[in-house]
């Protein structure tokens, strides 16, 4: 039986998140790991509103760049999914988007953390506690990507994060899970979260009446 090629989900997953306006102007980046541990990631550059097989780029477990042609650069972004697959072996694909309401709520807080909203939706991370105080970390956007990567690592090693999702403020989401299906998920779900931290704010309800 042939195995499907990931890089369909990837490209019918970026032209959904393109659709939502979560991937304007070539923004974000996906990818998707192979059984043999490397993974395709988006070339750099490309708008993700209409990929096709050859918009992709193979990273080796050791690093090296697969590129079907010189003009394909693999993200510019590569090393933030090279650390999540590095720091959590079972994510088998990561997403990054760039949405209008992550932007804002990066700017809500001044620390490393922002606060969920303790909505019935925690549930899609698999979360079940009751009176929750979930909270997602807070990275600042180096123009030097390899520094993010190296602060998601320092952080994530110190302390794992409550949900497999990070922020990068000014800038972005990035998500991690076990299936291409339930990264797209939790893109939806965080983004879901932050579109209500922002209604919240403009309505005057408190984001967390539990903290
Ligand atoms: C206009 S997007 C700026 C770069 C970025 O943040 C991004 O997510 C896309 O970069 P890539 O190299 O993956 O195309
Ligand atoms: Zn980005």
């Amino acid at each position: 039986m042939s195995v499907p090629d990931l890089r369909l989900e990837l490209m019918a997953n970026a032209e959904h998140f393109y659709k939502q306006g979560w991937m304007a102007g070539t923004a974000g980046n996906l990818s998707a790991r192979l059984p043999d541990g490397s993974f395709w990631i988006t070339a750099s550059g490309k708008s993700k509103g209409n990929l096709n097989l050859t918009d992709f780029v193979k990273i080796t477990p050791d690093g090296i760049v697969e590129s079907l042609s010189n003009d394909l650069k693999p993200s510019a972004e590569t090393a933030i999914h090279q650390t999540i697959y590095k720091i959590f072996p079972e994510a088998q694909a990561c997403y990054h988007v760039h949405s209008i309401e992550a932007n804002l709520v990066s700017r809500f807080v001044e620390g490393d953390t922002l606060l969920l909203p303790p909505l019935e939706m925690l549930k899609g991370f698999n979360i079940w506690q009751e009176n929750l105080n979930i909270t997602l970390s807070i990275f600042p956007n180096h123009f030097d990507v390899s520094q993010i990567a190296r602060e998601i690592k320092e952080c994530f090693q110190l302390a794992p994060p409550q949900i497999p999702a990070l922020l990068i403020r000014d800038h972005g989401v990035t998500v991690w899970a076990d299936s291409t299906e339930k990264a797209r998920n939790f893109i939806e779900l965080i983004e879901y979260l932050f579109r209500y931290i922002v209604a919240a704010s403009q309505t005057g309800v408190k984001i967390n009446p539990y903290v």
